[in-house]
């Protein structure tokens, strides 16, 4: 079958065979779901996608599921019971949700007009991540669990896991692995560029299995470290090394799931005016695509998708590509047409990165593009006419010369015009400045009494104009992560607000007292060989017990 929806003969909520998976660079093929999870990043660099994307072909029935129900089925769908028996998968998943604050795990509430608000943050650490986090926290555990069965010592297969973090995944990923057993988690965050609460809720565990690591550099020399030690022998050789970053397919799979909740959260509460198979715009604030990416999957797993609306701080490389069909790390290259970066006198890094208000999604390169690329390219190659396995491997080589000039040239495009036209036709983009950002905070709290975090209001910004070009159309805004994260952009928008107490009317009790814990971290140098040297020395050290 082609990677179109997958007709799926069963009752649509398990799938007898599992799906397989190839690396969107084209050298990887055939790997198996517990494979691309422990993996994380293929052998050639690239990043795992499933053969076929399967149809929800009964969707519709899921409808008054509750979350863990309606993620069984969704997840059900790529995991089949011979790689995880029902039962077990059931038990997973109901374990990571029961971490939540909320019954509903993600919520949704009417927050203007036609406008509403998915609220991802009501997990451990008060960020979307901890959806997929949770979950891979326990499902790690569980592959280990079953492959050290009556293994003892040296012989137990070790998980090392290197991921980067610009501020949320970090806390998340820490939540999510503290304690367990068979694993040492290193999280890379760029030094001093993460909000305090952040840092405290990453250097304040203090568990023997995780080590925060601050780099002097910006997070996208993070996330090269990380792909560093992923390409490296050596360590491969010693270390099995795992990705909790959204390379890991994991994360975007457990993240699909709240696209059906928020679609049949939002049927339940407006019975009147939406109808199952009616059409939303999902509007979500994005860095590395991750996010987004699970609702083009749940877009062509059947959900209906009137639009999927990027929404870009002023690292804008997202929205320049939709703008332009060029994806550059700087509009210097090859875009003076362009204007170059606009003078809004936002701090930028010599690196290119800009210091927003929004400080998780401050990213030059986004990862998971690199999943839409191949299926945008595959789309084009399938136009040809050729086989299946043809389309695929032309998709790969087109990723590859891609991925290859932005090594190399910096960026790489414009694309051609079909890629370009089927990217607009699913997707759309906004860019929000930080001016935008504290106006919206502002204007929100002001209009409804809600707070908004700064990357929540990139994302409500964004909607406002999506809602404006489509009237009729209901707008899911993916709310991202808890205001009092970001205590210093929340307060300089409402620090002149009468009324207005960050402490009273933002801060939980679970943040209350961070500043006074005590911490771990060191600090090392943006080179990947003195990490890769960091990350020997400390999981021998935890293996021998000596942490
Ligand atoms: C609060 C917040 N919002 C939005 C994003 C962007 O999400 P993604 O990187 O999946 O695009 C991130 C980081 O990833 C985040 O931490
Ligand atoms: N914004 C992220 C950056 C890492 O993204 P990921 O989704 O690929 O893990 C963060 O908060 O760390």
């Amino acid at each position: 079958m082609s990677n179109g929806a997958v007709t799926n003969g069963s009752s649509g909520q398990t799938h007898t065979e599992s799906q397989r998976y190839l690396s969107t660079r084209g050298d990887d093929s055939g790997l198996s779901f517990e494979e691309v999870v422990l993996k994380g990043l293929a052998s050639d660099g690239g990043l795992y996608i499933p053969h076929e994307i399967p149809a929800a072909e009964q969707w519709e029935s899921w409808k008054d599921l509750s979350f863990v129900d309606l993620a069984f089925n969704v997840l059900s769908l790529y995991i089949s019971p011979s790689e995880i028996p029902a039962e077990d998968l059931k038990d997973i998943i109901r374990r990571s949700y029961a971490t939540f604050r909320s019954p509903d795990v993600t919520p949704l509430i009417q927050l203007q007009g036609n406008i509403h608000l998915l609220e991802l943050f009501h997990g451990p650490t008060f960020a979307f991540k901890d959806v997929a986090l949770q979950f891979l926290g326990n499902l790690f555990e569980y592959f280990l669990v079953r492959r050290n069965e009556g293994k003892t010592g040296r012989d137990r297969y070790h998980l090392t896991v290197v991921g980067a973090t610009s501020g949320d995944t970090g806390s998340a990923a820490i939540y999510g692995l503290r304690g367990k057993k068979d694993v040492s988690v290193f999280m890379l965050h760029p030094k001093g560029r993460v909000s305090p609460i952040q840092e405290l809720q990453m250097t304040t565990v203090l568990d023997a299995n995780v080590h925060n690591l601050a780099v002097t550099g910006n997070f996208d020399n993070c996330q090269d470290i990380v792909k560093a030690l992923f390409a490296d022998p050596d360590i491969n050789s010693s270390h099995k090394l795992g990705a909790v970053n959204s390379i890991n397919w994991a994360r975007i799979l457990a993240q699909t799931v709240y696209y059906f909740y928020s679609y049949f959260s939002l049927a339940r509460q407006q019975p009147d005016s939406f109808k199952i198979g009616d059409k939303v715009r999902f509007v979500v604030p994005t860095g590395n695509f991750g996010d987004i990416l699970a609702g083009y999957f749940a877009h062509r797993m059947g959900l209906p998708v009137d639009k999927l609306v990027i929404a870009t701080n002023e690292n804008d490389i997202l929205d320049r590509f939709w703008k332009t069909g060029r994806y550059e790390k700087k509009p210097a290259y090859g875009a003076a047409a362009e204007g170059g970066l606009p003078a809004d006198g936002v701090k930028a890094h010599e690196d290119g990165v800009k210091e927003t208000l929004s400080p998780a999604m401050d990213i030059l390169v986004s990862s998971n593009f690199e999943r839409l690329l191949w299926f945008l390219a595959y789309e084009f190659a399938s136009s040809a006419g050729m086989d299946d396995e043809w389309n695929k491997k032309q998709a790969g080589q087109e990723v590859s010369a891609w991925l290859a000039d932005l090594k190399t040239k910096g960026g790489f495009g414009p694309v051609y015009k079909d890629v370009l036209e089927a990217a607009r036709r699913t997707f759309e983009s906004e860019r929000v400045s930080d001016q935008q950002t504290l106006d919206t905070i502002r204007s929100l709290y002001k209009e409804v009494g809600y707070v908004l975090d700064p990357h929540t209001a990139v994302g409500v910004e964004a909607a406002r104009r999506s809602a404006a070009r489509a009237p009729g159309v209901p707008t899911i805004a993916l709310s991202t992560a808890h205001p009092a994260k970001f205590a210093g952009a929340v307060t300089l928008a409402l620090r002149d607000e009468p009324g207005f107490e960050f402490d009273a009317k933002v801060l939980p009790p679970e943040f209350v007292g961070l500043d006074k814990k005590e911490k771990r971290v060191r600090d090392v140098a943006n080179d990947w060989t003195a990490v890769r040297e960091l990350v020997k020395q400390e999981v021998e050290e935890e293996l021998k017990g000596l942490r």
